[in-house]
Order: C-alpha cells, then structure tokens, then sequence
C-alpha cells in the first residue's frame, strides 16, 4: 500500500532537499533489503544477480574515472593511498575553488553549445563537481543541459559526440535487449527516462541523437531531486529517422533507416519493457519522453497497468500546469472554474493539460468531467476542435470536440472563445502574435498566456511580446526562459512552466514511497503541494 504521507513528503522535498532525502532514501532502500558496501548497490532481492566484478580503481584509472575523480582536490593522503603520486600536479585545489574556476570559464563561452559541451566534459570527467555546479547555479545552468540549449545539442548530437551516454537500444538488439540491459555498469537502477527521439522538444524527429534529452532530464533528478546518478538511466530506443537530413549526415550516430513501425516498433518496445522489470524488479520507474503522440498515448495506455511509468509530456507537463494555474489564480483573481481556457495544439502537452484542469474542476465542482471539459478548447493544425470534426479525430482528441461552427485560426478562435487563459503546446513558434496577445488583453484585465513550446525558438511569443503587446497585464509563463522584460519602467520577471518544475520530485516521491503505479491522483496532489511550484506567483510578485 502507498503511503500518501510518504509520496507527499518526498514531492515536496525534491527541490533543495536533497541530503533529508537521501537519508530517507537510503532508510528505504534498506527496508527493502538493500544494503551499501563500500558505496556500491546491491541487488535487491527482486532482481536478477549478474556476476559482475567490482574492483577498486586507484592511480590512473582512478583519475579516469568520473564517478570517483576528484581532480586537484584529492588530499595528500589520498594521493598516497591510491598511488596517484606523481600523476597529478602538486597543488591541491579544493572542490569550491575549481567550481569557481569551471564558472568563470564557462563564462566566458559566448555560444551556449560551447558551455553544454564544456558541461558535459565536465559530467564524464568529475561528476561529483558537475553536480555540485548544477545544485549550486541551477538557474544559470538549467537552460545549459536542459531547454534550450540542449535542443542544440540534440541536432549537433553527431558532430559533437565524444564518449557515448546511456544505454542505446536499437532494431540490431531485437532478442538481446536483456543482455543489453547487464552490459550497464550500474545494477540498482531506480528510474530510466526513456526516448525514441520521435518528437524532441518542438524540433522534430531526432532520431537517435534525441539522447541528449534522456541525459539532460536524468541530470535534473539528481540535482534537483537527490536521486545518485549510479541510480539513473538514460536510454534512447533506435528505430530509425524518418529525418532525411540526419539519413543524409555522415556525422549521424544512429541506425540509416526509416523508422519501423506498427508490429516491429511495437515488439522491441514490449521486449525493452519485459526485460526492464526482470533485471531492475517492479518498482523500477520508466519515464517516456519526448515519443511521438500516436505512440506515446498508446505506450502510456499499455504500460501503465503493469509497470511503473508516466509519460512526461503528457502527465508531468499536466500537473506543472495545473500547479502554476491554481498559484496564478491568486493573481489574476476567481476559482478555477470561472476560467475558459484556450489551447493553441491538442497533442501530448494540450490534451493531457486539458485532461488534468477538467478532472480537478470536476473534483473542487463535483460536475461530471464531460461538464468540466466544456470549458476547455483546443485548436489544432486544421482548426477549432468541434463536434462537425469528431469523426476524423484522433482518440485524444475526441471528447474535445464541442459544439461550436468551425473557426479556422487562432486569432477567431480567441474572439469566438473569449478565453481568460491561452496556453501554447504546437511546437510551431511565434503563433502568439501581436493581433492574438492584443485580442486576449482587450477580454481580460489581466489575461494570463502561456507559451509552453520548447526550445525558445518554437515559443509562441516572447516574454518581451507578451508584456508589451498585453500593455503590461499579462501574466505569462514559457516552457523556455526568457530574461526579465523592463516594459514602461516596470520590470517584469516570466515564469518557467516546464515540467522539470516537477518530474524530479514526482519521481522522487514515486520511487520513495515504494509505489508500482501511477495514478491521477498522485499528479493532482504533486501539483497542490509541491512547495515550489508557485513559480507564476513568485515570479510577478514586486521585489521584497
Ligand atoms: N513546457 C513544457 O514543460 C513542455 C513543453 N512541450 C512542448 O510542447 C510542444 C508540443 O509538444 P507535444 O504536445 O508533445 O506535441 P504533439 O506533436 O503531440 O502536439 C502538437 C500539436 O500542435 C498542433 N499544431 C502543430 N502545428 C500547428 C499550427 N501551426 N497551428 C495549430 N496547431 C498546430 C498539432 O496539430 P495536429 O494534431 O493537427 O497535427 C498537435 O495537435 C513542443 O514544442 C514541446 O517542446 C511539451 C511538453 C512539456
Ligand atoms: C519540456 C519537455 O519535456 C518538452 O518540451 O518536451
Ligand atoms: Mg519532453
């Protein structure tokens, strides 16, 4: 049985609270028979035993090896013990003074692919500096390994490929994804994030070079929710590109094929999530990112009544949402019920944002969810979701299809709809424009805009068009960051909505609490108490 106690408290620790939680942690894993020897995990008794062999590194490979180098910072002793003499200068440098040192170079990088780069250098060098840089400069460094930057990264992944991260699985493995699973150093895994690189961000299929997004995200659970990085597992599932400009680069690192799909995408996938329950046991977390929607409502679907997953795009983004609508309500004024709310893209993030809002309208209302969804629309690539389209929808899309004449762009769809709260998710940027925001800001006194496309390149509007264009009335929140906007002397400060303001803690507080399944539930009350994430609030209050 789940503790709700236990998931809640873990939820709210996962910002800043990471040695609290890796106490707990490890009084978990010690309940559940795990113990530490040396600072190396054991098996736990569900899983399978590999006859891997531990030794004990010193001298040179020690210096190469990330997990346990410390650089210039190991002492005297220690140089000594682990027969590093000579083999380092002789000045001892202590962790504080080389994080000062990688900051002040990274720095002084004017291109942000340079500082991803130099970080990821840094990740397969030191990673305990790594971490230490990310804990101690996460808002500096968050848009370096994690959106927008590492958007970039994903489309360069090629040419900047130095040594492999994560576990790739490919069509070549069909039959062997097991053995592939034993051939990874770590044997306690506690959360994997999964991609196929089908749809990275807002840039498209990525193919195999969507790698970046798993590491980035996995980077995040360890500085932002206390997990061990030994604990983390990025894997990228490879079935190809329908991307023919990576088909057509000699620098591109995975399979030179078309995607598989139907029955053959479908049963490496069933061997990949077969084979991650017997090697890492039931309560192993499997977080699907950045999937393509036709695959990942239906991944999602399968999965969740017999493993532990969440889909990031569609659930984590929901319950980040969720959270800064209900902290933005305390700005822009009413309960939630008394808002329309407009979706510019009914794919993975609209819908399962949609979803979330009317279920909790339908709790706090106790109107059935058919009534509560009535309050929300969508726009999609043809159009206003309506009843005359419910036939060629997609599945998602269906119970979104209200009765209303078709309208074909956004722009009427706002003045039709008269939204108080216009949320971006089409990936396709610049589709906030100023006739929209204008529009929005003659309905509401303070029109509330989101603009959740990633990375910054795909927003639907900048922070600057969003204050402007609103006269300074919009409250506004981006997938991606954007600076602080001084509009008619006032400074104004934008919010995050990104589900990184969540998946670490929900995780977290998944993992903790021994749960194998996820439930709405557990997203609702994530996005009520998760302490920090009252981001939209925080960030317009006036400075203290
Ligand atoms: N801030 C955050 O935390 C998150 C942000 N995102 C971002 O949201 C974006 C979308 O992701 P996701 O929902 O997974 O993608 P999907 O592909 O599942 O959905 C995209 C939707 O946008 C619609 N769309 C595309 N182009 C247009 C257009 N020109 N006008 C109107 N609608 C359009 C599509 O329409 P159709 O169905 O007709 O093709 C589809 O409904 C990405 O940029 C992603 O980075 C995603 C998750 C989290
Ligand atoms: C943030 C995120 O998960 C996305 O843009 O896909
Ligand atoms: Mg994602």
């Amino acid at each position: 049985m789940i503790s709700r106690q236990t998931f809640l408290r873990a939820v709210v620790l996962g910002w800043g609270g990471e040695r609290k939680v890796w106490a707990l942690l490890e009084r978990r894993t010690m309940m559940n028979g795990v113990e530490k020897t040396n600072g190396e995990d054991l098996a736990t008794e569900e899983q399978l035993i590999t006859p891997w062999t531990v030794s004990v590194a010193s001298g040179y490979t020690l210096l190469r090896d990330p997990r346990h180098n410390k650089g210039l910072a190991f002492t005297e002793y220690e140089r000594d013990a682990h027969y590093l003499r000579g083999l380092l200068p002789p000045a001892l440098m202590t962790q504080e003074l080389q994080e000062k040192k990688l900051m002040h170079n990274l720095r002084q990088y004017e291109v942000p692919l340079q500082r991803y780069m130099a970080m990821m250098d840094l990740q397969e060098r030191n990673e305990r500096l790594f971490y230490k840089l990310l804990i101690d400069n996460v808002e500096e460094l968050l848009p370096v390994v994690y959106t927008p930057t590492v958007g970039e990264a994903c489309q360069k992944y090629g040419s900047i490929f130095r040594r492999p991260q994560g576990l790739y699985i490919s069509l070549k493995e069909k039959g062997k994804i097991l053995e592939v699973l034993k051939n990874w150093p770590e044997r306690n895994i506690q959360v994997i994030v999964v991609t196929d690189g089908e749809r990275i961000l807002g840039l498209g299929d990525l193919g195999c070079q969507g790698m970046g997004i798993p590491v980035g995200k996995l980077s995040l659970y360890t500085a932002l929710g206390g997990l061990r990085p030994s604990a983390c597992l990025p894997v990228t599932i490879d079935v190809g590109t329908n991307n023919e400009k990576l088909l057509n680069d000699e620098f591109y690192i995975g399979l030179r094929q078309r995607r598989a799909t139907g029955q053959e995408y479908a049963e490496l996938l069933e061997e990949f999530m077969t084979a991650v329950k017997k090697n890492y046991g039931e309560k192993v977390l499997v977080q699907f990112e950045d999937f393509a929607n036709h695959n990942a409502f239906d991944l999602l679907e399968k999965y969740s009544p017999t493993h532990l997953v969440f889909n990031d795009d569609i659930q984590g983004t929901a319950s980040v949402v969720l959270a800064g609508l209900l902290a933005a309500l305390k700005l822009v004024g009413g309960a939630l019920a008394d808002h329309k709310f407009l979706f510019l893209g009914a794919g993975e993030a609209g819908t399962g944002i949609a979803e979330l809002i009317a279920l909790e309208l339908s709790k706090q209302t106790k109107a059935p969810l058919e009534e509560t969804r009535k309050k929300i629309w969508l726009v999609d690539s043809k159009g206003l979701i309506v009843s005359s389209r419910k036939e060629s929808l997609q599945h998602f899309k269906k119970p979104w299809a209200h009765d209303h004449e078709p309208v074909k762009g956004l722009l009427d769809a706002v003045k039709a709809i008269k939204p108080t709260v216009l949320i971006g998710s089409s990936g396709v940027g610049k589709t906030f424009t100023k006739e929209v925001v204008e529009a929005m800001a003659s309905i509401n006194e303070k029109p509330l805009i989101l603009a959740l496309s990633n990375p910054t390149s795909q927003s639907e509007c900048t922070a600057e068009e969003a204050y402007t264009w609103s006269k300074g009335r919009a409250i506004f929140a981006s997938g991606s960051p954007f600076d602080p906007v001084e509009y008619n002397s006032e400074v104004f400060v934008p919010g995050q909505a990104n589900n990184a303001y969540i998946f670490p803690g929900f995780g977290l507080g998944l993992i903790m609490s021994g749960a194998i399944r996820v439930h709405d539930d557990m997203l609702l009350a994530a996005c009520k108490y998760h302490g920090l994430l009252s981001y939209i609030l925080h960030a317009h209050l006036p400075p203290q």
